[in-house]
């Protein structure tokens, strides 16, 4: 976990600096990962507190989110806090959030590494796979025994249309060609499942390359983008998958008509805009 040692000494995001009131919780699965990162500073931004999950590790991992890490001990409002678990412990997940009570669940959390996961075969889809099941039903009995809603959101990856040629839409099958690309389809129906079975709102979203300074930067999407997407997914009237993707080097501007537009929605009545 975060030590002292590697806190940042920066001013963290406060209620103050949030576009919307601060009342909303979340809980995050990966939060030190690449995605993680951004999507918390995001949902700071928004006024969230941010809950994340993060596994057991004699090294601290949290390189990239110590920016934006306060010490709880050191401040008794410190909006994000991070606690020990993981998709393959059921039981950790189901008692964070009766702790957390979240209003929204995002599951980043993975074995991503497409080659390793021929390497750990098992493993990725215990993590991916049925990781992902693991935390749909601690979120569905958790609603059931406690009588709360909760909106959950499921991170897809374009890897799984795997040989089905291109273009690619929320309708192509997929096809995978890893036990990495068939986890991500397992977590995926799982997610509809749940949906269509428990009536849980719950978004599968698909994303497409994104990148960003922390990963290197090339002219694909930008990842901070991809966040403010998967975010504005949940706020939706009804659930629905979705697959994110810009088409060659588009502008931030161009990204969001696109991402938006086939919902017949403008995201300029969405998105607050913010030129990074
Ligand atoms: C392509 C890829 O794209 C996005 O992820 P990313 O941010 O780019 O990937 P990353 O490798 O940088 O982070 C993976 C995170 O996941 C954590 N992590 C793993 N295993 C458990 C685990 O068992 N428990 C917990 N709590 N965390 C775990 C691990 O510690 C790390 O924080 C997601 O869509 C992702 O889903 C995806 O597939």
């Amino acid at each position: 976990m975060a030590s002292q040692d590697n806190v940042s000494r920066s001013k963290a995001p406060n209620a103050n600096d949030s576009h919307i009131a601060l009342t909303k919780g979340a809980l995050v699965t990966g939060i030190t990962g690449h995605d993680g990162s951004y999507l918390t500073k995001f949902l700071l931004r928004k006024g969230y507190q941010v809950h994340g999950l993060i596994r057991r590790s004699s090294n601290y991992n949290t390189q990239r989110i110590n920016h934006i890490y306060v010490d709880p001990h050191n401040a008794n409002k410190a909006r994000m806090k991070l606690h020990y678990a993981d998709l393959s412990d059921a039981s950790s997940l189901r008692r964070w959030l009766d702790v957390i009570k979240p209003d929204e669940v995002y599951n980043l959390a993975a074995q991503s590494h497409v080659d390793v996961s021929f390497e750990i075969p098992d493993y990725t889809a215990d993590v991916v796979a049925t990781g992902g099941l693991r935390l749909l039903e601690a979120v569905r009995s958790h609603m059931a025994d406690n009588g709360r809603n909760i909106k959950y959101y499921q991170a897809c990856s374009s890897e799984m249309f795997g040989s089905t040629p291109p273009p690619q839409s929320e309708t192509t099958p997929f096809h995978p060609r890893s036990p990495y690309d068939a986890s991500k389809c397992a977590a995926h129906w799982y997610t509809v499942n749940y949906r269509e079975e428990y009536g849980l709102y719950a978004c599968n979203r698909i994303l497409f390359n994104h990148e960003s300074p922390r990963r290197g930067v090339t002219r694909l999407g930008f990842a901070g983008d991809y966040m403010e997407a998967m975010w504005l997914m949940l706020q939706q009237e009804k659930p629905y998958d979705y697959v994110v993707a810009t088409e060659g080097s588009h502008t931030v501007e161009e990204f969001l008509e696109v991402s938006f537009g086939y919902l017949g929605l403008s995201w300029k009545n969405h998105v607050e805009f913010d030129k990074r």
